[in-house]
C-alpha cells in the first residue's frame, strides 16, 4: 500500500509553492496579513482534524492547547532561552503534549457530549488561567522577533505554508498507519477496534496527544504573527467556532484545513464588507456544523468519497465488460473457483485451541449462559446454535472479553479471563459481530490493514478478498453491500491469523448460493490460514455443511453437543426448539 497518494502529495505541494511564490507578491498588506492569519488558522485547523475529523472525538479546547504553544514561545523568549524560534516552536508544541493527553483520560471512560462538555471545562478554566496571568513578556512589551528570512509579513506567509506543509505530510502518514486508520474505526465502533486488537485507550490519547501538539504549534506561529498575543486570541469562542467549522468541513484531509483556515481567518472581513453582522459566520458555521453532525460525514469526506467511489465503479464496470467479453468468446471466465473443503478430520484427534468451562452469564433476573462449556479443537470448525435469545452472542462476548462472566476461557493453554478485548485479539481471539460496522470513508484495502494488525502484503490482501468473494480492495467500503461487508469483516479477521475466529452469523444477508459459497470457503479457513473457527448461524444448511461438531443452547444451557448430524438427529434438539422443519434430513 503507497504511503502517501502520489498524486495527492504532488497537487499539495505544488499548491503551496504557487501559494508562497504569487500570494506575497500579488496581494496587498492587509490581505498578506489576512494570508498569515488563514495559514495560522489552517495549522491549528489540523489539530481539530486528528481529533474531531479523524477520532471522531468531539474537543472543544483546542484553542487552549495553542494558548500553551504561545506561552512557551514568548517564556522562552522572555528567558532568551538558546536555540531561538524554531526550537522554542517545538518546544511549545511538546509542551501541550502532556495537556492534552490529561484532557483525553476522561475520554476514556465517557464520550460525546459528555466529553465535549469536559472538554469545554478545560477551555474555560484556561480561559480564566490566562485572564489573571498576562501572557510573559505583555506587562514589559517584550515582543518576540520573527526568525530570518521569514521576518517580512511575506516571507511568514511562506514559513507558515511551510510549515502546515510538513505537519500535512506527517499527518497523511500517520493517517496510512494503523494507528491513524483506528481513528477513523475508532469514530464508528470502539468495539469493532477493540476486537481487531486496537487498544482503544492508547489510540485516543495518542490523538489527543497529536492534536495537542499540533494545536501548540499554532500557538506559536499565532506570537510569530502578533510578536505579543493577548488572552482574547485564545478564548472559548474562538475554539467554539474553529470548532463548528471542523465539524462542517473536515479538516482531517489538507484541503479541509485550508478551507477551515482560510473562513476562520476571513469570515469577519468578508462579514464587514457586505454589512453583515460578525456574529452571522458564526451562526452559518454552526448550521453548516449541524447539517454535518446529522450526516456523519464533513464536505471533504463526502467530496473525496464520491470521487472514490466514481472511480471505483469504473473499475467494477471495465471488470464486468472484460468478463462478458471473455464468455462471448468462449474463453474461461476467471471468476475464482468456490474452495472444496478438506474431509474434516475427528475433533477428538486433536488439541483443544479454545478451551471454556463453566461460563455463566447473569442480566440481572436473566440468566444468558449456564455453566455452559465448549472447546474448539486446533484446525477444527465448531457450531454454536440456537433459538433467538439463547445466549450465542453473549458467548462470544464474554470470551472475546466485551461481557464479564464467571467460568474460565483458555486460548492454546493460556487463561484470558482478566484481559482487555484488545488484548485477547492480540493474543489470537478474534471475532466478527453481528451488526458490522465500517468505517465507510475506508477502502477494503484500509480495512483489511486494520484487522490484520500488521503490514499487509498487497498480495496477501488480493489473496483474502478472492478467497471470501469480495470486490477488488481499492473498492470502497461505502460502496460494499450489507453482506458483502459481513464476508470483509469475516476476511478482516481472518487477516490477522488469529488461532480462533469467533464468527457471530456471518451468512445474514446472503443469499442461499452465496451461503453455502461462504460455508465452503469457511470449511477451508482452516487448512489454508491456520485459524480454527466458531461459527455462530441460524443456517442450519451452512451449520451442516460446514461444521464437524456442534453445541446448542437453548435459554443459556447446553441442551446437546457433538458430531453435527448426530447432534441435529437428536429428537431432544428437534423438538425441543428448532422445530423439525427447520434441520434438514441428514
Ligand atoms: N446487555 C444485555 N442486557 C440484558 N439482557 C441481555 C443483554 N444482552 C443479552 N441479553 C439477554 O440475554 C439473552 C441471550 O441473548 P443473546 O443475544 O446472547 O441471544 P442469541 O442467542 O445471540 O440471540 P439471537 O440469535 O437473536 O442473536 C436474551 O434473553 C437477551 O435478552
Amino acid at each position: 500500500m503507497n504511503v502517501l497518494d502520489k498524486r495527492s502529495l504532488g497537487a499539495g505541494l505544488g499548491a503551496a509553492v504557487l501559494a508562497c511564490a504569487v500570494l506575497p507578491v500579488v496581494l496587498p498588506p492587509y490581505w498578506i496579513y489576512l494570508a498569515i492569519s488563514a495559514a495560522v488558522s489552517a495549522v491549528i485547523m489540523q489539530s481539530f482534524g486528528v481529533i474531531v475529523g479523524r477520532a471522531g472525538v468531539m474537543s472543544l479546547c483546542q484553542m487552549s492547547f495553542a494558548a500553551i504553544g504561545a506561552w512557551v514561545m514568548l517564556r522562552l523568549n522572555v528567558a532568551e532561552a538558546p536555540g531561538g524560534f524554531f526550537v522554542w516552536l517545538i518546544l511549545g508544541g511538546l509542551a501541550a503534549v502532556p495537556v492534552g493527553i490529561a484532557i483525553g483520560l476522561p475520554a476514556l471512560r465517557i464520550r460525546g457530549v459528555n466529553l465535549a462538555v469536559v472538554t469545554f471545562g478545560f477551555a474555560v478554566s484556561a480561559d480564566i488561567v490566562l485572564s489573571v496571568n498576562p501572557f510573559p513578556g505583555a506587562q514589559d512589551l517584550l515582543m518576540l522577533d520573527r526568525p530570518k528570512p521569514f521576518d517580512t509579513d511575506g516571507g511568514y506567509f511562506i514559513l507558515c505554508v511551510i510549515v502546515f506543509t510538513i505537519l500535512a505530510v506527517i499527518l497523511g502518514i500517520i493517517g496510512k498507519t494503523r494507528l491513524g486508520l483506528s481513528w477513523y474505526e475508532l469514530r464508528h465502533s470502539e468495539r469493532s477496534a477493540a476486537a481487531h486488537g486496537i487498544s482503544v485507550a492508547r489510540s485516543k490519547l495518542a490523538a489527543f496527544a497529536i492534536s495537542a501538539f499540533v494545536a501548540g504549534i499554532g500557538g506559536g506561529l499565532l506570537v510569530g504573527q502578533l510578536s505579543l498575543v493577548v488572552p482574547q486570541n485564545f478564548a472559548m469562542g474562538q475554539s467554539l467556532a474553529l470548532f463548528a467549522v471542523a465539524i462542517m468541513i473536515g479538516p482531517h484531509h489538507p484541503e479541509g484545513a485550508v478551507l477551515g483556515g482560510i473562513f476562520g481567518a476571513i469570515t469577519a472581513t468578508i462579514m464587514e464588507k457586505i454589512s453583515l453582522p460578525q456574529d452571522f459566520g458564526g451562526i452559518l458555521f454552526g448550521a453548516g456544523a449541524l447539517l454535518a453532525l446529522r450526516s456523519g460525514l464533513s464536505q471533504t469526506d463526502m467530496t473525496r468519497m464520491r470521487k472514490r467511489e466514481i472511480s471505483a465503479r469504473k473499475m467494477l464496470k471495465a471488470g464486468e465488460e472484460a468478463e462478458e467479453k471473455a464468455t462471448a468468446e468462449g474463453r474461461t471466465s476467471e471468476t475464482p473457483a468456490v474452495p472444496v473443503p478438506p474431509t474434516p478430520r475427528a475433533a477428538a484427534d486433536r488439541r483443544p485451541v479454545l478451551t471454556v468451562r463453566g461460563l455463566t452469564v447473569k442480566f440481572g433476573e436473566v440468566v444468558a449462559l449456564d455453566a455452559v462449556d465448549l472447546t474448539v479443537p486446533e484446525g477444527g470448525v465448531v457450531g454454536l446454535i440456537g433459538p433467538n435469545g439463547a445466549g450465542k452472542s453473549t458467548f462470544i462476548a464474554t470470551v472475546s472479553g466485551f461481557v464479564g462472566g464467571q467460568g474460565s476461557v483458555e486460548l492454546d493453554g493460556r487463561p484470558l479471563d482478566k484481559l482487555s478485548p484488545h488484548k485477547r485479539a492480540t493474543l489470537g481471539l478474534r471475532r466478527t459481530f453481528q451488526t458490522t460496522v465500517i468505517a465507510p470513508e475506508l477502502s477494503q484495502y484500509e480495512y483489511l490493514t486494520i484487522g490484520a494488525g500488521r503490514r499487509l502484503p498487497r498480495a496477501e490482501a488480493d489473496e483474502l478478498l478472492e478467497f471470501f468473494g469480495c470486490p477488488p480492495g481499492e473498492v470502497p467500503v461505502s460502496i460494499v453491500d450489507a453482506g458483502t461487508r459481513r464476508l470483509l469483516d469475516v476476511a478482516a479477521a481472518i487477516a490477522a491469523r488469529p488461532k480462533v475466529a469467533l464468527l457471530d452469523e456471518p451468512a445474514a444477508g446472503q443469499s442461499a448460493a452465496e451461503s453455502l459459497a461462504l460455508g465452503a470457503r469457511l470449511a477451508a479457513v482452516p487448512e489454508k490460514f491456520g485459524v480454527s473457527i466458531l461459527l455462530v448461524e441460524h443456517d442450519m444448511e451452512l451449520v451442516q455443511a460446514v461444521c464437524e461438531e456442534v453445541t446448542v443452547l437453548d435459554f443459556g444451557h447446553v441442551i446437546a453437543s457433538g458430531p453435527t448430524g448426530e447432534v441435529l438427529e437428536d429428537p431432544a434438539v428437534r423438538a425441543a426448539y428448532l422445530g423439525a422443519a427447520d434441520v434438514p434430513a441428514t
